[in-house]
C-alpha cells in the first residue's frame, strides 16, 4: 500500500525535484493488484506477473533457412565444381531424413529439419540440378560458399529454460507472439488497476448540458480517463464534483472503496475554494507538493482510506503533464508494471528559450523535417497551462532540464514524442 508519510515539501516550502518525487513514489508503493491467469489472446497489454520461461527451444531443430541443397561443407571443392548425388527430399513438417550424408545432397526446402550429419545449405539459385544416365538426378555446386551457411541452429531464437519475458512488463504483439512461440497457451498478469477518476469544480458543466454564466465545460475528466486507459486501467468516471467540503468528503470516501487509486484534478491550488486537499486530509492523509516543473506545479498526494489519491491541478496542460511525470509512473508502481523512463530524441530547436534554474520545463512542440534528415522542433505559439488545444496541435514536448536558463535557436534538445507516454 502507498505509504506517503511526513510532508517535508509543505506549501510555500521548497520547489521539489521531480526526480524525488519521483524516487520517494519508488520507494513507497507496490504493486496492488492480483495475479490471474489469462489466454494469450487476452495477453495483449496486460502487465505480467510472474518471469516467463520457455520450457522449449526455438527453433526446436536445426533447419533451413532456404530452399535448396543440404550438403556436407568438406564434400565440397574448394576450386572447382562439386557434383553430389540427391539421395533425399525433405520439406518443413516432414521428419529428420536419416541416412549416411559423405559424398551426397538432400533436396531440402526453408523450415525443414536438417539431415542428420549435413551442416550446409546451397540456395537453389547458386546451383544447378542435371540427371545422370542412369536416371538419378544430382546437384552441381559452385565453389564458395561458407560453412553452416543457410542453416539455423536449434536454439539460435529462444534457448530452452531461458527467460524469455520479465515480470512487470506490459505485454506487447510479438510478446504473446513469442510465448506462443514456446508453446505457452495463457500467461500469469496482474489484474487492471481500478482507478475512479473526478474533476472538482463548481465552474465545471458536463458535456452535451448547456453551460451557464461562468461555466466552462470538463476536459480534464475525459483527458486523464483516456490516459489510464491507455495505461491498461480500468476507469470508473466518478463525474464532477462541487466546491463542497461535506460532497467532496462522501464522494471521496465511496471512491476507496472498490478502487485501486483515485485520481482528481483541480482544487489543489491556494485558493480558499480549493477544498480537495481537506477532504483528503480528514479521511487519511495528504502530501502536497510543489514540483520544480513548468507547466503543473502542484500536485496532491495521499490516502483515502488507506487507498492511494493523487490530486493533479485543474489547468488543463498542467493535468496532463503532471500525469505523465508522476501519476504515470505512479499507475504503473501500482499496477505491478516495470516503471518506464521515456525515451527522449534529440532534435534541433527553431525557438530562443529563457527558463529559471532549478525547474523542468516542458515546451510544447510540432515536429518537422529540417537539413540533413534531422528533426526541428518548432514550438507551439501559446504558453497557457489552460490551452489544450496547444496539446491537440503538438507533437510531444521538449524538455529542459532544470540547470538550463537560456536555450538559443538552432541548439540541440530532448524531445520525448507523446507516443512515450501515450
Ligand atoms: N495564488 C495562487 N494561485 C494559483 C497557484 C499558486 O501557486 N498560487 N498555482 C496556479 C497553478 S500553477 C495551477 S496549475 C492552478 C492549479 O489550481 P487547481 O488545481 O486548484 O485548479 P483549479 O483552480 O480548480 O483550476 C485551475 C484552472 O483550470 C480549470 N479547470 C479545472 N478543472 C478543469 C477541468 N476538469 N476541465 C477543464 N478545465 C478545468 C479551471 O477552470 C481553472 O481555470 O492554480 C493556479 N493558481
Ligand atoms: O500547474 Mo500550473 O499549470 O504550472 O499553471
Amino acid at each position: 500500500m502507498a505509504q506517503l508519510s511526513d510532508d517535508c515539501f509543505a506549501f510555500g516550502g521548497p520547489l521539489m525535484s521531480l526526480d524525488a518525487a519521483r524516487d520517494m513514489l519508488a520507494s513507497r508503493l507496490v504493486a496492488v493488484t492480483e495475479v490471474e491467469r489469462v489466454a494469450l489472446d487476452a495477453a495483449l497489454d496486460r502487465v505480467l506477473a510472474e518471469d516467463v520461461v520457455a520450457g522449449v527451444s526455438v527453433p526446436p531443430h536445426d533447419n533451413s533457412a532456404v530452399d535448396g541443397y543440404a550438403v556436407r561443407f568438406e564434400d565440397l571443392s574448394a576450386e572447382r565444381e562439386t557434383v553430389l548425388p540427391i539421395v533425399a527430399r525433405v520439406a518443413a513438417g516432414d521428419r529428420p531424413v536419416e541416412r549416411d550424408p559423405a559424398g551426397t545432397a538432400v533436396r531440402i526446402f526453408t523450415g525443414a529439419p536438417m539431415p542428420a550429419g549435413y551442416d550446409t545449405v546451397m540456395m537453389q539459385e547458386d546451383c544447378g540440378e542435371r540427371e545422370a544416365p542412369d536416371g538419378t538426378r544430382a546437384v552441381v555446386i559452385r565453389p564458395g560458399i561458407k560453412r553452416g551457411a543457410n542453416r539455423r541452429e536449434a536454439g539460435e531464437d529462444v534457448r530452452e529454460d531461458s527467460v524469455i519475458l520479465r515480470a512487470g512488463r506490459r505485454l506487447r504483439p510479438q510478446d504473446v507472439g513469442l510465448m506462443a512461440a514456446v508453446g505457452l497457451t495463457g500467461a500469469a498478469v496482474r489484474r487492471p488497476l481500478r482507478v475512479a477518476v473526478v474533476s472538482t469544480g463548481n465552474e465545471l458543466e458536463e458535456p452535451g448540458r448547456p453551460l451557464g454564466p461562468g461555466a466552462i465545460y470538463d476536459a480534464n475528466r475525459f483527458t486523464l480517463s483516456a490516459l489510464v486507459r491507455r495505461m491498461g486501467g480500468l476507469v470508473t468516471d466518478l463525474g464532477i464534483l462541487r466546491d463542497d467540503p461535506a460532497e467532496l468528503r462522501a464522494a471521496l470516501e465511496r471512491a476507496a472503496e472498490g478502487h485501486d487509486l483515485i485520481v482528481t484534478t483541480g482544487g489543489v491550488s491556494t485558493g480558499e475554494e480549493d477544498h480537495v486537499k481537506g477532504a483528503v486530509e480528514s479521511l487519511g492523509g495528504l502530501h502536497f507538493w510543489r514540483l520544480a516543473i513548468k507547466p503543473g506545479r502542484p500536485v496532491a498526494l495521499g490516502q483515502v482510506q488507506g487507498k492511494p489519491f493523487v490530486g493533479l491541478p485543474g489547468n488543463p496542460v498542467a493535468a496532463m503533464v503532471t500525469f505523465f511525470c508522476l501519476a504515470r509512473p505512479l499507475i504503473q508502481h501500482l499496477a505491478g508494471e516495470t516503471v518506464s523512463e521515456p525515451t527522449l530524441f534529440r532534435v534541433r530547436a527553431d525557438f530562443d528559450y529563457r527558463k529559471k534554474e532549478g525547474r523542468r520545463e516542458f515546451v510544447r512542440v510540432s515536429l518537422s523535417p529540417g537539413a540533413d534528415g534531422e528533426l526541428v522542433a518548432t514550438k507551439f505559439a501559446r504558453d497557457g497551462a489552460g490551452v489544450l488545444s496547444s496539446m491537440v496541435d503538438s507533437d510531444g514536448l521538449v524538455v529542459l532540464p532544470e540547470d538550463v536558463t537560456r536555450l538559443e535557436r538552432g541548439g540541440m534538445v530532448s524531445y520525448m514524442p507523446f507516443s512515450e507516454v501515450r
